[in-house]
C-alpha cells in the first residue's frame, strides 16, 4: 500500500454515523471515497458534498448519498482532502487539480478540516509547488500581469489532454504562480484576494485541523495543530 492510499483510507475513522462530510479532489482522496463507499455500503449514514464534478462521479458511482452545498442548513461535521503541499503549521497549498475552489468553499464551511496527503508534500516552507490562481477568463492577460508585478512568473495552465486552455468546473482559467518561498502565506493570500480578476488562490491558511501524512511503507503520521 502506498503512502496516499494509507492516509486516505485511514481518514475515514473520523466519519461517523450521520455526519454531513465535505469529500475533497484528487489521487489521495480518492482512497477515502472508495473506503468510505465500503463503509456506506455496510450501513453507516452519511451525506456528502463533493468539492468537483470528478469527485461526484466517483461518489456516486460509490453510492454515497449527496447533498446539495447550498441546501445545508449548518457547515458540515467535516471535511476530508488532499494537497499539494503541507507546512508545519498545516498551510497548505491547494488546486494541483484544479479544484481549489469549491474546495475552499466546503473546507470553509466545516467544523472540522483534515488532510491526507503522502509525506512527499510535507515542507519546511511553502512554494516549490506553483500556486494555483483561479482567474475569470475575462481580461486574465491583465490580470496576469498584476499578479507578476506581486513576485511569481504566472504559467496559464492547460488541459493535460489536448494542450488547449485548462477550465475549471465554474468555467475559469488557472494561472500556475510560482513564488518561489512563501514566507507569510497569510499575508500573500490576503493580496491575491484583494486583485481584482482572481478569484481564489490555492492558499488554505489557518483552515487544517490534522493532517495524516502517509509514508511509502504504508504508515501514517498525524500531525495535530488544535
Ligand atoms: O485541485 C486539486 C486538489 O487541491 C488536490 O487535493 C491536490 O491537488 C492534491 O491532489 P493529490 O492528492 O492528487 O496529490
Amino acid at each position: 500500500m502506498n503512502g496516499k492510499q494509507a492516509a486516505g483510507e485511514l481518514a475515514v475513522k473520523y466519519i461517523q454515523d450521520g455526519m454531513n462530510v465535505g469529500l475533497g479532489t484528487g489521487s489521495t482522496v480518492y482512497w477515502t471515497i472508495l473506503k468510505l463507499g465500503e463503509r456506506v455500503r455496510e450501513g453507516l449514514q452519511v451525506r456528502a458534498v463533493p468539492t468537483s464534478v470528478r469527485t461526484e462521479e466517483l461518489a456516486r458511482e460509490q453510492g454515497i448519498p449527496l447533498i446539495q452545498f447550498a441546501d445545508l442548513a449548518r457547515p458540515l461535521d467535516l471535511t476530508i482532502d488532499g494537497a499539494d503541499e503541507v507546512n508545519p503549521q498545516l498551510s497548505l497549498i491547494k488546486g494541483g487539480g484544479g479544484a481549489l475552489l469549491r474546495e475552499k468553499l466546503v473546507a470553509a464551511y466545516s467544523e472540522r478540516f483534515i488532510v491526507v496527503a503522502d509525506d512527499t508534500k510535507e515542507v519546511a516552507a511553502l512554494g516549490r509547488f506553483p500556486l494555483p490562481v483561479e482567474v475569470v477568463p475575462f481580461g486574465w492577460e491583465i490580470t496576469s500581469r498584476r499578479l507578476a508585478a506581486l513576485g511569481c512568473e504566472p504559467i496559464l495552465r492547460r488541459s493535460d489532454r489536448d494542450g488547449t486552455t485548462y477550465h475549471t468546473d465554474n468555467g475559469n482559467y488557472i494561472l500556475d504562480c510560482r513564488f518561489g518561498t512563501i514566507s507569510d502565506p497569510g499575508s500573500l493570500g490576503r493580496e491575491l484576494n484583494a486583485l481584482p480578476g482572481v478569484v481564489e488562490h490555492g492558499l488554505f491558511v489557518g483552515m487544517a485541523e490534522r493532517c495524516l501524512l502517509g509514508g511509502e511503507n504504508g504508515s501514517v503520521r498525524e500531525i495535530v495543530i488544535r
